[in-house]
């Protein structure tokens, strides 16, 4: 007489089924895992959903900041997954590891469209390609590429000076630029200025021809491209994490990562080009070719033999890291210049000290270049304070817990529960906006780089005087820490005073809607780049008499 119809039957059974192995799963994550001892809202304990919601929502780097806010330096994210604010957690987690203990590895996960580049490379091939693209980042190549570079910053300021014509109708116009002033100033979307001279100039590094978006005042296919495939990068990962079958399906639609086989076919053909060059042109992908270039045959069979770890480089292998250094190379750059702007276009005080900074260190414009803007300290204070409160990098670039565990922040982390390993995240963001690490972590203090100890701009100087406690300054670290950290840290330095010191000399700045003050941070999300929307900027040419 109870006798259910198995259509009626079966369903309920397995909907039972997973409510309970949800239920057991929650219980697990709460009570019995290993990290059961880590605080954290409890939501995220004993679910990934939120971690991955943040994610999604590109605004992962301020929900992370208000998360450790609140539950303080090491953070339960995800039931697998700690993040960390704590100064010391660069070293331990990413550091140069002493007796013989080893590395607390890349997320597989997170890494995975990455394992043919240094970016995701296994331990002996990040040696092999780290080794190799050090000579195109030595001292003395930098100095040799000096030239290479110095062209395209001459050119960007040769177009921003155009667009602010003395006279508008001699002005010449595009859709990232309009004079619009007798006075000669000019509304000019400096990201869009910014990404292409960065571009261009990482572009010819790399691949020893440019993308021409100077010349054209146009984003490169190839850099649209990039563009595209970053936003979608942090979904494929969230897919990746949960539901490996419906990524599986996007991708074969081609609603996911469908630019990618075109974009690696495009730069194996410029590789090729550039390496058929009888040329000493002191660029990335002669660094590279320098040592000979293999057979693809033969580097993809990897060999662990005593002399592995100086195999050259195969083509597919250079141009794989030539995609990757203009990725990581460009847009960082230019995020952290189009931050600079954005405040000093919003900050008077900061404005007028960086100007007279700048405008009595050089009698001609000539007179900046590489060496002389070393010297030019409240500028590199501005600098790092862009890159502080508005990081190119926002979002973790996750590890994997080492096997047996690891010390991190002095407390044991174990391995891992179950199958997987424990996560490591630091989110820049929220390292960098930490009260921990930070006084008055929401305000933009170039000061607090100075050797002073006040902070205190005319405006506020007897109202807010504040007391900078630097003991945990060093908690800012853009660039990373470790055999992994950044290999382009002083090429990016070298580009962004070289052209924040050329912008102030040439113009004053100022937002060319006051709105955008809101508005233009409101609308940046964060897919481990940032994507950022056109920054309006009135350029002002300096009189000189
Ligand atoms: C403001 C500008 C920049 C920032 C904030 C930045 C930040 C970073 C960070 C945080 C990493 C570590 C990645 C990880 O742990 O997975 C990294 C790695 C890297 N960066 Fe940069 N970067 C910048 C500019 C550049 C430039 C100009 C280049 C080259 C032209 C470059 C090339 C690379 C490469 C090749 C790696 C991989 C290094 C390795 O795995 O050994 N970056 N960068």
């Amino acid at each position: 007489m109870f006798g259910f119809s198995p259509f009626i039957a079966v369903p309920v059974a397995a909907a039972g089924l997973g409510v309970l192995v949800a239920v057991y799963n929650l219980f697990y994550n709460l009570f019995l895992h290993p990290l059961r001892g880590y605080p954290g809202p409890w939501l995220w304990r004993a679910s990934q959903i939120p971690y991955n919601k943040a994610w999604l929502s590109g605004r992962g780097p301020a929900i992370l900041t208000r998360v450790h806010e609140q539950y303080g330096d090491v953070v339960r994210v995800a039931p697998d997954r700690l993040s960390y604010t704590h100064p010391e957690a660069w070293n331990d987690i990413r550091g140069h590891r002493k007796g013989g203990h080893g590395e607390n590895g890349k997320d597989r996960n997170f890494y995975v469209y990455s394992v043919n580049n240094i970016l995701g490379a296994s331990r002996e091939n990040h040696s092999r390609y780290r080794r190799s693209l050090a000579h195109g980042f030595s001292a003395k190549s930098m100095q040799d590429q000096q030239p290479l570079i110095a062209q395209y910053v001459d050119l960007l300021f040769t177009r921003l000076r155009a667009h602010t014509a003395a006279s508008p109708s001699l002005a010449d116009d595009n859709e990232h630029a309009t004079a619009v002033a007798a006075d000669g100033s000019a509304i000019v979307d400096l990201v869009a200025y910014f990404n292409f001279a960065t571009f261009d100039i990482i572009g010819d590094l790399a691949f020893g021809a440019p993308f021409d978006c100077l010349a054209s005042e146009q984003y490169h296919g190839w850099v649209k491209a990039i563009f595209r495939s970053v936003e979608q990068f942090g979904m494929l990962l969230s897919l990746r994490r949960h539901a490996l079958w419906l990524l599986k399906l996007l991708v074969r639609a081609k609603v996911l990562g469908g630019g990618q086989a075109w974009q690696a076919a495009y730069a194996r053909d410029l590789v090729h080009r550039r390496l058929k060059l009888e040329t000493t042109r002191p660029d990335f992908v002669g660094a590279l070719g320098a040592a000979g270039v293999q057979d693809d045959n033969v580097a993809n069979n990897k060999g662990s033999g005593p002399d592995s770890k100086l195999r050259p480089l195969s083509a597919t292998e250079i141009a794989e890291n030539m995609r990757l250094v203009v990725l990581a190379g460009s847009e960082t750059t230019a995020t952290a210049l189009s931050a600079a702007a954005y405040y000093v276009a919003t900050l008077p005080d900061v404005q007028r000290r960086l100007a007279a900074e700048v405008r009595a260190a050089f009698a001609a414009e000539a007179d900046i270049d590489f060496f002389s803007v070393n010297a030019l300290p409240y500028m590199l204070a501005v600098l790092n304070e862009a890159m502080r409160l508005f990081p190119p990098v926002p979002t973790p670039l996750p590890r994997d817990c080492q096997p047996g565990g690891d010390t991190i922040c002095g407390r044991y982390v174990p391995e891992g529960g179950g199958a997987k390993q424990t996560g490591l995240d630091i989110w820049p963001q929220a390292m960098f906006h930490s009260s921990r690490n930070f006084t008055a972590p929401e305000k933009f203090l170039p000061e607090r780089w100075l050797d002073d100890d006040s902070i205190a701009s005319s405006e506020e100087k007897t109202a807010h005087t504040v007391k900078v406690n630097k003991d945990r300054q060093h908690a800012f670290q853009p660039f990373s820490v470790g055999p992994r950290n950044c290999i382009g840290k002083n090429l990016a330095y070298v580009e962004m005073r070289l052209i924040l010191a050329r912008l102030i000399w040439n113009f004053d700045l100022a937002l060319a809607d006051p709105a955008d003050e809101k508005r233009w941070l409101d609308a940046c999300r964060s897919f481990n780049l940032t994507m950022k929307g056109p920054l309006k900027i009135r350029l002002t040419p300096v009189k000189r008499s």
